[in-house]
């Protein structure tokens, strides 16, 4: 860590921790003799598939978003090698992760979500998303045999359904998406939203996608996977007061709830079932089940959500 530090212009190395919380990276909380910082060693990422990323990252902050662009080294360089894996500081923000999200922390996210999909319109690199179609085919195709009868009938109905439904629906608006804003993706400060972090899901996708998958997150009851009537209310009228989706967006909305939900049980289950033979692992990962009741309780609520 000596040795990284030199290679910044960021004072002497005073002391460091592992930050715990985390399933794909390893981050560390650097202090210096200037400040305080964050270094993230990519595990998943290879060297080349990270510029995408820091790119995504230092144009939202040029906008003025509060987001952690990765500071340059003494060689001019963002992006280093430790330890064999791809490396970058960042500025450390204020602020904590909520426990829990409420009505006034969802109307903060839906008014900057919409903020931050506008911004991200004329962003130039579209790459599409490492967990998208091909990804979610294969992976269900690999874990079905491991499931409950009833959980792969879920699993595989709503994997076909979903091929069907983005055929048709490409035309829907996209955007560059963060892709996995869970609150413990965002710090608060004063009952202010202080920053968004870890970008790496980041891709070109539809934007009501991005939308679904921070409404799930942030106003799902996790015990049932019901949406939280005031919660959901106080994100999406936030949201629509910055960025107001179209009737074609409206209509494709339940579809989009779905599919978000899909997307993270899928991932919690790829997780799970790479942790099987490592019980230290298996304790860190993320509950499937969650997603699983999320997907359930939108699959049973047919009707239009969007107001
Ligand atoms: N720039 C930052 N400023 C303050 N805290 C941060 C910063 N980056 C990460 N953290 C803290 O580290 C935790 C894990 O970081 P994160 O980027 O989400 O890693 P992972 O992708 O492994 O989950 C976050 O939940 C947050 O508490
Ligand atoms: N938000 C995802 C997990 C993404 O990984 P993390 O390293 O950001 O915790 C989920 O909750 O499944």
């Amino acid at each position: 860590m000596r040795g990284l530090v030199a290679d910044y212009y960021l004072g002497e190395l005073v002391s460091f921790k592992g930050i715990a919380g985390g399933v794909e990276n390893t981050n560390y909380f650097l202090t210096t003799t200037t400040g305080r910082y964050v270094v993230t060693l990519f595990e998943e990422f290879e060297f080349e598939e990270v510029p995408y990323f820091l790119n995504v990252v230092a144009h939202l902050k040029h906008k003025g978003f509060n987001v952690p662009a990765a500071l340059i080294d003494i060689h001019g360089e963002r992006l280093r090698v430790v330890k064999g894996r791809p490396t970058i500081i960042v500025d450390c923000f204020p602020g904590s992760e909520l426990k829990q999200t409420d009505v006034d922390s969802c109307r903060l996210m839906g008014a900057a979500l919409a903020k931050l999909h506008v911004a991200g319109e004329d962003f130039a690199e579209h790459r599409e998303s490492h967990r998208g179609m091909e990804w979610w085919r294969e992976t269900s195709k690999a874990i079905e045999h491991e499931l409950e009868p009833e959980q792969a009938t879920l699993l595989m109905s709503q994997v076909a359904e979903f091929d069907v439904f983005i055929a048709q629906h490409d035309y829907l608006p996209k955007t560059t998406i963060h892709g996995d804003l869970f609150y413990n993706n965002t710090l608060f400060e004063n009952g202010q939203l202080s920053a968004i972090i870890d970008f790496y899901n980041a891709c070109y996708s539809w934007t009501m996608y991005d939308f679904a998958i921070v409404v799930n997150d942030w106003c799902s009851d996790m015990a049932t996977g019901e949406l939280d009537m005031e919660k959901y209310r106080s994100l999406v009228n936030a949201y629509i007061h910055e960025r107001e989706p179209s009737a074609e967006e409206i209509a494709a909305w339940p579809y989009m709830l779905r599919i978000a939900a899909l997307r993270f049980w899928l991932s919690r289950l790829e997780a799970w079932h790479k942790a099987k033979h490592d019980p230290e692992r298996l304790a860190q990962q993320h509950d499937p089940r969650e997603f699983q009741r999320i997907l359930e309780a939108r699959v049973r609520y047919a009707p239009a959500l969007m107001e």
